[in-house]
């Protein structure tokens, strides 16, 4: 029997009241991790990834309303549209970590300190020194140097490491890692996914990690899943979706990315993520594919499966009649 999982979303959706008009920023989302593995969930900017992973741990803002869908976590289910119970149930299990630490870290505390207030949910005050010395050693820092600088007097990736600490503080079962790396360098975002990884080897920890880059995902995660104007366009085992990928969303972005041994010439995909109709059901890729065709807005086309994983695609359709 497989492994079952350690979190799941299922069927999530969000929508939006604006100037009268009902909006749905989230269509049917899913997403499931296993104890210790890496999922990436992947699209470009403002394609529902953080709005999700807020929703499922109840951190979705009073003014959306969740309309549909379940979040799993450790055997229990929740409703997705219940915040509260979300909230008192995930919090121990789940943390969470953002991008530009060095913004998101309290200016008036050390580093040491900010790892000391979050073990004080936990811990007595004599024992959270200790422990925050062993959490500055696992993420490779040295307590003694750090412990007493003020996030302005460190790095950015000294104070992203700070703020894992911070994130494993509570001892997480999952950790929510949104686009962890974007306001770092290269070399220093590479040896921060590294750690990460090498936390899920030894911690069992299980990590969704957000990210606008797919090259970034593919070293790093066993799972993937595509967003695209708040639709799953495709999802799966990463080894299947990069041998074969099949949506057209999927192959752009798969253009987009830079390649080392085979030297192309980059293409943006077009047009913009919310650009299409919002009157009808439809492909919310529609607007912006080369194979668009009017059976596109016909509908939501179904995720179907398709050589060896998941896709949400009318070209696929007819040979699943
Ligand atoms: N509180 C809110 N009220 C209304 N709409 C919102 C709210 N928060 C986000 N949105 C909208 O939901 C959509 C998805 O936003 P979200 O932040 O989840 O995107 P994202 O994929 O994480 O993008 P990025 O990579 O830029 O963070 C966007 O169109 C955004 O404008």
């Amino acid at each position: 029997m497989s492994d079952p999982a350690l979190f799941e979303i299922r069927d999530l959706t969000i929508e939006t009241v604006r100037e009268g008009h009902r909006r749905r920023i989230v269509e049917g989302m899913s997403l499931s991790v296993r104890h210790g593995e890496i999922v990436g969930l992947v699209g470009e900017s403002g394609s529902g990834k953080s709005i999700s992973m807020m929703a499922s741990v109840g951190l979705a803002a009073a003014s959306l309303d969740i309309t549909a869908g379940e979040v799993a976590f450790a055997g229990r289910r929740f409703a997705a549209s219940d915040r509260r119970a979300l909230r008192s149930n995930l919090s121990h299990g789940v943390s969470l970590l953002f991008q530009n630490a060095k913004g998101a870290l309290s200016p008036f505390l050390t580093a040491g300190a900010q790892v000391e207030r979050v073990l004080a949910g936990r811990l007595p005050k004599a024992a959270r020194r200790r422990e925050a010395i062993e959490l500055f050693r696992v993420c490779g820092l040295n307590h003694a140097d750090l412990a007493d600088k003020f996030p302005h007097q460190i790095s950015g990736g000294q104070a992203q490491r700070v703020a894992m600490a911070c994130a494993l503080a509570t001892e997480p079962r999952l950790l929510i890692a949104d686009e962890p790396t974007t306001a770092l360098d290269v070399t220093t975002e590479r040896e921060l996914l590294r750690f990460l990884t090498r936390l899920c080897r030894e911690r069992d920890l299980a990590i969704v990690l957000i990210a606008h880059n797919l090259s970034l995902v593919a070293e790093y995660c066993s799972g993937l899943t595509i967003l695209h104007a708040g639709q799953i366009v495709e999802r799966g085992p990463l080894a299947s979706v990069f041998a074969e990928p099949l949506h057209p969303y999927t192959q752009g972005l798969i253009d987009a990315v830079p390649d080392i041994d085979d030297p192309h010439e980059l293409a943006p995909l077009a047009g913009s993520v919310w650009g299409g109709r919002s009157d009808i059901e439809r492909c919310r890729f529609s607007h912006r594919c080369p194979f668009a065709r009017p059976d596109c807005e016909a509908g939501v086309p179904a995720l179907l499966r398709r050589a060896g994983h998941e896709v949400r695609c009318v070209l696929y359709q007819e040979d699943a009649a």
